[in-house]
């Protein structure tokens, strides 16, 4: 089915990329169909579930404003409407010393609700848009406690227990002004993605895709971070960009997104379609038994490893290409 057709959400909402998308599978919570594909490490939206059922449409922008605390929260500020992630860890790093000039693309400060709320409602185009993410920990109001707690941890803790993984690390709360957009990224955890207030688009793209989406080296802030900007591909630098194999799906309050450990994803709040609230659930991954042929996670995982060995050795990482081209050309190609 089209993108919109039938659907609370306009195709016009949806911005506008060179690429096709398939469909993300959406299927009713029920459906065993659900386990196999998260045990093959692929996407799924799992619908009329209950395991937010206590936030679906109740944590709305206003209600959080009540009840989220007064502690203040983590805020980034954009010039444009992109929220590119950095790892402020690595921009001072050793390996930058040689000269990696780093621009950080938003701005991190602390806010408390009650301002980033009016800072919200009083926006005008030309200013810096802004996104509240905050881990959920335990300054949140009684309320919002309360809430939490009536997730059910029942579905999710038999879905992370039958598929091995990890410990849950964190749940990180998503409030974001409409048409923000979450650049194109993997992160090395599990993900079950809530979306509680408003319309998400998310685009998705398996590990396999690690030649098409040209992630920054892994020393450099932006390390998880596709090179490619999507508003502008730049076809010279990035020619595999046009072979990406992407799956897309519109999360509604109530969707459970499952985003598998190292897949691409890109993430928009629908333009026009107000501010959205989202809370993911991230997983450690659980212990990896190699079995072979091993799948395109396992090897980005094995390159990355190699990528920082060889970093740290080299210390210069303008002599990793270099030793690779040595050790591959007329060798392994
Ligand atoms: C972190 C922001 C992003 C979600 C995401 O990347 C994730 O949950 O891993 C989004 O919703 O804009
Ligand atoms: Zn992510």
């Amino acid at each position: 089915m089209k993108m919109g057709e039938n659907k609370p959400w306009y195709n016009d909402q949806l911005r506008h990329y060179d690429l096709e998308f398939g469909q993300i599978p959406r299927l009713h919570y029920t459906d065993p169909k659900i386990d196999e594909l998260i045990q093959q490490n692929k996407p799924v939206v799992i619908l009329g579930s209950d395991i937010v059922k206590s936030a679906k449409n109740r944590w709305t922008p206003e209600y959080l404003e009540e009840n989220l605390g007064n502690s203040g929260h983590t805020v980034f500020l954009s010039k444009g409407h992109k929220f590119k992630y950095y790892d402020e860890s690595k921009i001072l790093s050793r390996t930058n010393s040689h000269g990696v000039e780093f621009t950080p693309p938003t701005k991190k400060i602390r806010m408390k609700i009650g301002d980033f709320m009016k800072k919200l409602r009083e926006w005008k185009p030309g200013q810096d848009r802004l996104y509240l993410q905050q881990p959920l920990n335990n300054t949140v109001g009684p309320s919002l406690v309360q809430d939490f707690v009536n997730f059910n941890w029942d579905y999710i803790t038999k879905k992370q227990t039958k598929h091995q993984w990890g410990p849950l690390t964190s749940n990180l709360l998503l409030i974001s002004q409409e048409g923000n957009v979450t650049p194109c990224h993997f992160d090395e955890q599990q993900n079950f993605f809530a979306q509680l207030h408003g319309f998400k688009r998310c685009i998705l793209f398996p590990p396999s895709d690690f030649e098409c989406l040209y992630p920054h080296p892994v020393y450099h802030p932006h390390d998880r971070q596709s090179m490619v900007d999507f508003d502008k591909p730049d076809y010279e630098k990035f020619p595999n960009f046009k072979r990406a194999n992407g799956c897309e799906t519109v999360v509604e309050p109530g969707d459970v997104l499952y985003i598998p450990i190292y897949w691409w994803h890109h993430v928009e709040s629908l333009m026009e379609g107000g501010t959205t609230v989202s809370v993911n659930f991230w997983y450690k991954s659980g212990t990896t038994n190699l079995g072979y042929p091993l799948r395109d996670y396992q090897k980005v995982s094995i390159t990355r490893n190699l990528e920082k060995m060889l970093v740290e050795v080299l210390q210069d990482p303008k002599e990793v290409g270099p030793l690779l081209r040595s050790m591959i050309l007329g060798r392994y190609t």
